[in-house]
């Protein structure tokens, strides 16, 4: 039985950046990486365009415009200006060219066909230029930028629909065990929903992975070795629910040995998440999560989540850990370290009640993971304690 510590650096040395490409619609590419520079179509914005409601002038030493039409968002025509003359222009409308500067509509006095403007303005004044914010053929987005809502709106703007980004990995999701029915059918004496494979995926699509294959096994030995084969030739990352302790019908441990997967922990000296298996075969990497579902999903937040920000290649890999101010007290029983389900708020703590690692209730309730050492009995109201933010 290894430590958390131990645990955990294993996993850090384990992981690698995934590096593979994609091509994704620009709408659909929200969080993922650019894998390449992306070079601009086309000038931004695409003709010389207005930045007001007003008049469009071409300049002469004088105040009074004479008026010779109207130029609209929209309008593909170029009147055109002599010196002393104006049109009436609308924001987002192209300039014609011989309109150099534009009087926003508040600062002009219109009488009939002529206009007076309040005062001299220079050249090109409230007139975006052609290619301001950036130029044909010019690097619109670096490599490694991260697509944000804005820059999906900018690129969309370029005319952009595709782009090459980081592929995220291909997760596998296997839960095992004769006792889980999937929800929304009568409960047999006996049996329980099934809740791990729902839980992990909506932890994995809140962290916008969303490569996910479910696969659902029986307690057979033969059935666990097809599927854990067929899931790990075909994911980055597979996560395999229950089957992994002691018990007769446990054949997780069996199967990965059969498989030749590479063992690099089983076993971490903590609470809850003890039966935890971590291993490798090729470039997949395997977490057996313990079946009680609050142990699976502390082994996740601690353990899987790095694995997925090393496949990204994200420079911070835990999540994180604050110092707080406990609210209450909580009687530790035993030697292993503990994750304690616990609502944190502005540098306090709530330890709540019920850390059974086969309860969810609790863990429904918190936003972190209250970390308690080995070697302590109990936590004190006040104690200064450290504490996992969990990702909202
Ligand atoms: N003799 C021992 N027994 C157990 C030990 C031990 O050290 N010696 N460790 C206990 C600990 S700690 C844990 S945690 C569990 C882990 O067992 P498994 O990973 O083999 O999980 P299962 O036995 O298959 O299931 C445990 C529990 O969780 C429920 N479960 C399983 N899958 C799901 C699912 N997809 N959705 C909802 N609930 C699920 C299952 O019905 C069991 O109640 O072993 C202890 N035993
Ligand atoms: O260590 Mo097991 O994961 O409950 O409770």
């Amino acid at each position: 039985m290894i430590s958390i510590s131990e645990a955990i650096s294993q996993v850090k040395k384990t992981g690698k950046p995934l590096l593979k490409k994609t091509i994704k619609s620009v709408e659909k590419a929200g969080g993922y990486i650019l894998y390449e520079d992306i070079m601009s179509p086309i000038n931004m914005p695409p003709f010389r365009q207005s930045a007001m409601d007003g008049y469009g002038l071409h300049l002469k030493d004088t105040l009074s415009y004479h008026l010779i039409g109207e130029v609209k968002a929209g309008d593909g025509h170029q009147p055109l200006l002599n010196p002393g003359e104006a049109v009436r222009i609308f924001t987002g409308a192209p300039v014609p060219d011989s309109v150099n500067a534009i009087m926003m509509q508040e600062k002009v006095t219109v009488d009939g066909s002529s206009i007076t403007i309040d005062n001299q303005i220079p050249l090109e004044h409230n007139i975006r230029p052609l290619g301001e914010q950036v130029k044909t053929g010019d690097v619109a987005l670096k490599k490694g930028t991260k697509l944000t809502p804005a820059a999906i709106g900018y690129l969309i703007s370029l005319g952009i629909t595709k782009v090459a980004v980081f592929k995220k990995p291909n997760i596998a999701l296997i839960t095992t065990g004769n006792e889980l029915i999937e929800a929304g059918q009568d409960l047999p004496y006996g049996k329980i929903y099934e809740s791990n494979s729902k839980m992990l995926l909506s932890a994995l699509y809140n962290l916008k992975y969303y490569d996910v294959t479910l696969y659902r096994v029986e307690d057979d030995y033969n059935k666990t070795v097809k599927t854990l084969n067929d899931a790990i030739i075909a994911n980055d990352l597979v996560l395999i629910t229950g089957g992994i302790s002691v018990g007769d019908y446990d054949f997780v441990g069996r199967a990965l040995e059969a498989l030749e997967v590479t063992e690099l922990f089983y076993k971490v000296k903590q609470k809850p998440g003890k039966p935890l298996f971590f291993g490798k075969k090729e470039n997949t990497q395997i977490f057996a999560l313990p079946g009680n579902p609050a142990a699976a999903l502390s082994c996740f937040y601690v353990y899987v989540y790095i694995a997925l920000q090393q496949l990204m290649n994200r420079d911070v890999t835990e999540l994180p850990r604050v110092k707080a101010k406990t609210l209450n007290s909580f009687q530790k029983k035993g030697d292993r370290p503990q994750f304690l389900k616990g609502i944190y708020n502005h540098g306090q703590v709530e330890i709540l009640d019920g850390q059974n690692s086969s309860m969810l209730q609790t863990f429904a309730l918190s936003n972190a993971l209250v970390f308690a050492p080995g070697d302590i009995n109990a936590i004190e109201t006040g104690d200064t304690i450290e504490v996992i933010l969990l990702p909202n």
